[in-house]
């Protein structure tokens, strides 16, 4: 079986105290590896590690050959493409095709777009009057922040992970990164991809475990964290933020949604019925910018939600790397157990299920995987519980509506405000929606569309902060300004 360790200070390293965890299969329920956990000492080394490098070999390059190196990086990403795709399904269990398409490129383009950001965007800069005539100058300069603690979600582990160490160490700062106990696969892979192509020791840390008293907890309260970088749930960067609240650390919150779909009736409807589907249920539905209520205009409902049902009733379960296959398993039992009790609450509350509700028929190899249908309703009050709470499965509610107001009104009524997708051929109303609708990122005719020079993040409680583009700047580096009296 694979053995995962700790990579610190450019070793891979076990735990004092011997302590280790098993990754399960989403998709059989078999063990496939022993991961050391990560106890106070090894944080404490990863922390110590990380900020030794901030100088010496890591401090001194300049940012075009910190740059260099970074390409270097994804360059070796893209050489080990395969085993990256190998262990990021071994993790998640999704589809070949999600990895080679979307997952693991996107690593590798994470680290190249950050080391172009950081050459190429300018700081600002002001001349200004002083009383004896000869003016002053004023520029900024921008400073790494130090020791980044980044904490990363199961879902797109490779992907969430890379998406915040790429800028991180663009700016010349160090991570320590605790990748989720679910997933630990790539980021060790990553910790091989830093020694290889020549990124000084104590650049780039992993310490694996779990959150609250293990690793998790405890990097975020460790002292010599300067700022902390976090994807996951709501509730966690609750207790993050808590952390982050001794010694005044700065915090970048990329938590959950519940994200509406809205479907006009003057939509392409074959390209909005294939959009809505990605949305729900790619990845399995676990996809923060996923949506879990579509409203449809009236006139198109029943029409849309007979094409959304044929579609998701063509999907194919199976092993990631089999030729065909579509849709995976959930991450874990403990996640499946929550998604099907979301499935039993839909109906209690009076639910028409349209498809899915339960657990596939699955070939006899799989019968130990976190599998479930995926599954469509229509019919409950906004108030269910479904339609309020983020499920992170593959379901959704679909509710028809009748102007623009109203589904305006029904999108903002969530405590999250993540994504959007808008499905309409009227672009002014495209425009109109956009401005009135409360999340950090709307799409139109499009669903999971990056351009990772744009700012990502979440309103209300989906998150804090920007990042992408010089908004990832923003939160990487202190900017100082300098005055000098000509
Ligand atoms: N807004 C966004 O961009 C994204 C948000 N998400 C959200 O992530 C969630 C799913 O991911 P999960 O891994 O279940 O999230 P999670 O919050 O349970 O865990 C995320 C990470 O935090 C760690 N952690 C947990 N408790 C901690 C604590 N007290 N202190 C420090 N670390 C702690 C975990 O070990 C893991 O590494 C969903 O809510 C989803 O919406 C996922 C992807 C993108
Ligand atoms: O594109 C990003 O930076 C974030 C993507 C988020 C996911 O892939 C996800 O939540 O699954």
């Amino acid at each position: 079986m694979r053995q995962v360790q700790n990579f610190i200070d450019g070793q891979f390293t076990g735990s004092a105290s011997g302590r280790r965890f098993d990754k399960i299969s989403p998709v059989d329920g078999t063990t496939i590896a022993s991961v050391s956990e990560a106890g106070a000492a090894e944080v404490d080394a990863a922390v110590q590690a990380a900020r030794a490098a901030l100088h010496g070999d890591w401090g001194n390059l300049t940012t075009d050959q910190r740059a260099d190196l970074l390409h270097g990086v994804a360059n070796e990403i893209t050489r080990r493409f395969d085993d990256f795709v190998a262990a990021e399904m071994a993790d998640t269990g999704q589809p070949h095709h999600v990895m080679t398409h979307a997952f693991i490129p996107r690593g590798a383009a994470n680290f190249k777009v950050f080391a172009d950001v950081v050459k190429n965007v300018a700081t600002e800069s002001f001349v200004m009057p002083t009383p004896d005539g000869a003016g002053a100058v004023n520029y900024a300069i921008r400073r790494p922040k130090g020791v980044v603690a980044v904490i990363s979600p199961w879902n797109a582990p490779f992907l969430l992970m890379t998406w915040k160490v790429g800028p991180a160490l663009a700016c010349g700062n160090t991570v320590v990164v605790k990748p989720s106990e679910e997933t630990p696969l790539t980021t060790a892979l990553l910790g091989e991809v830093m020694n290889a192509v020549g990124v000084p020791k104590g650049v780039f840390n992993v310490i694996h475990g779990f959150g609250p008293g293990s690793a998790g907890e405890l990097l975020t309260r460790h002292k010599g964290v300067n700022a902390i970088t976090f994807t996951g749930e709501t509730g966690t960067g609750t207790a993050i933020m808590k952390a982050a609240a001794e010694g005044i650390r700065d915090v970048s919150f990329e938590l959950g949604g519940k994200n509406a779909g809205i479907v006009f009736a003057d939509a392409d409807f074959d390209k909005a019925v294939d959009g809505i589907f990605r949305s729900a249920f790619l990845n399995t539905g676990q996809v923060c910018l996923g949506t879990e209520r579509v409203y449809v205009e009236r006139p198109l409902f029943e029409r849309f939600v007979a094409a959304l049902k044929a579609r998701v009733e063509g999907v194919s379960f199976g092993r990631p790397e089999t030729k065909g296959t579509d849709y995976g398993p959930l991450i874990s039992a403990e996640h499946r157990k929550k998604v099907l009790s979301y499935y039993r609450k839909a109906v209690e509350e009076g639910a028409t299920v349209v498809t899915g509700g339960g657990t596939p028929e699955v070939a006899a190899e799989l019968a130990g995987g976190h599998w479930v249908q995926p599954t469509i309703w229509t019919g409950l009050p906004e108030s269910a519980a479904v339609i309020r709470e983020e499920i992170f499965g593959p379901c959704c509610h679909i509710a028809p509506f009748d102007t623009e107001a109203e589904v305006v009104t029904l999108a903002n009524a969530t405590d999250y405000g993540l994504s959007t997708t808008i499905w309409t051929t009227n672009l002014a109303r495209a425009h109109r929606l956009s401005a009135a609708i409360e999340v950090g990122i709307v799409w139109v005719n499009s669903w999971f569309l990056r351009d990772l020079r744009t700012a990502f993040g979440g309103s209300k409680q989906s998150g804090i902060g920007r990042e992408g583009g010089v908004h990832s700047l923003e939160f990487y580096t202190e900017t100082a300004n300098v005055c000098i009296k000509l």
